[in-house]
């Protein structure tokens, strides 16, 4: 499987069981989707925002839901596999993505699988295992969390350095070898702790001091 990024903005989302996994995909989609929860209970979790909707449709309706919110993707998360099969055949027919928290099953076109993700904007990084181990995604996730700091400041510095040395005319390949240079150094990544200003600095330095590498 191909990890692929998609923007859910402006998008709904669909989640089908309030339980702890429906409660925890819910969260995640709010952080970019208007989500929407369909549950006969919610208990005391967490939805992120996401509206909640107390019902419990059987395998019949669960395909009028899916038309009347009109949703990017659905996340079939039930305790119950026959509906979850059903919301996942209703969300193909209406040509939305389908994500089964019961099944990492038959991955064909259409059917996501959510993976472990770090994130520091607009950084990403997403870690899964084939459905083999949840468990080690997440710790993985936890593990590679603790590196990522500055990495969302390390890409804006750098996507700052790439539109200066453009406007400048400096040709692709020496642009290549400056920003590769600028995201390997550790001084640069040390001065984003005191801000991008500084860090803006130090890169202009190893910019400046810059041989014309070529890797
Ligand atoms: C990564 C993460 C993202 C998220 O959900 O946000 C995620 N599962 C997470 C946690 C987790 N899941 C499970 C455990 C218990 C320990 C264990 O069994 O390992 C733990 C750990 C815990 O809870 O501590 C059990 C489990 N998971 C699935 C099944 C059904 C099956 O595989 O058949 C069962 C068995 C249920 C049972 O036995 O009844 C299915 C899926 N879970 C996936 C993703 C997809 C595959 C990703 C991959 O390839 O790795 C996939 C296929 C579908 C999907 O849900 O998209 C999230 C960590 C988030 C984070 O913290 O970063
Ligand atoms: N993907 C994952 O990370 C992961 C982890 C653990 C378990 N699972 C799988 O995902 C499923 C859900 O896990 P859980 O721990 O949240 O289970 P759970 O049993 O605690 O929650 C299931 C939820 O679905 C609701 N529900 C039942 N019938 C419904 C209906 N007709 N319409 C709408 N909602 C309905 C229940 O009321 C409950 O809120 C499990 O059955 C398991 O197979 C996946």
């Amino acid at each position: 499987m191909i990890p692929l990024l998609h923007d859910f903005e402006g998008e709904t989302v669909l989640v089908v069981g309030g339980g702890p996994v429906g409660a925890r995909k819910a969260r995640r989609f709010a952080e970019e989707a208007s989500v929407v929860v369909v549950s006969p209970e919610f208990g005391d979790r967490e939805f992120g925002g996401a509206e909640l909707i107390r019902a419990a449709p059987d395998t019949d309706e669960i395909r009028r839901w899916i038309a009347r919110t009109d949703p990017a993707l659905v996340v079939a998360a039930t305790d119950d596999a026959d509906l979850n099969a059903a919301a996942e055949s209703a969300a193909r027919d209406h040509g939305a993505l389908v994500n089964r928290a019961d099944d990492h099953g038959d991955q064909s076109v259409g059917n996501v699988v959510v993976p472990a993700t770090v994130r520091d904007d607009p950084v990403t990084m997403a870690v899964a295992t084939g459905g083999r181990a949840p468990a080690l995604s997440k710790h993985l996730r936890e593990r590679f969390e603790s590196e990522f700091a500055g990495a969302g400041e390390m890409a804006e510095l750098t996507g700052e350095l790439r539109e200066t040395l453009k406007s400048e005319g400096v040709p692709p390949a020496e642009r290549r070898d400056a920003v590769r240079a600028v995201v390997r150094e550790r001084e640069v990544w040390k001065a984003l702790d005191s801000g991008r200003t500084k860090a803006r600095q130090v890169a202009q330095d190893v910019i400046g001091d810059f041989p014309g590498e070529t890797t």
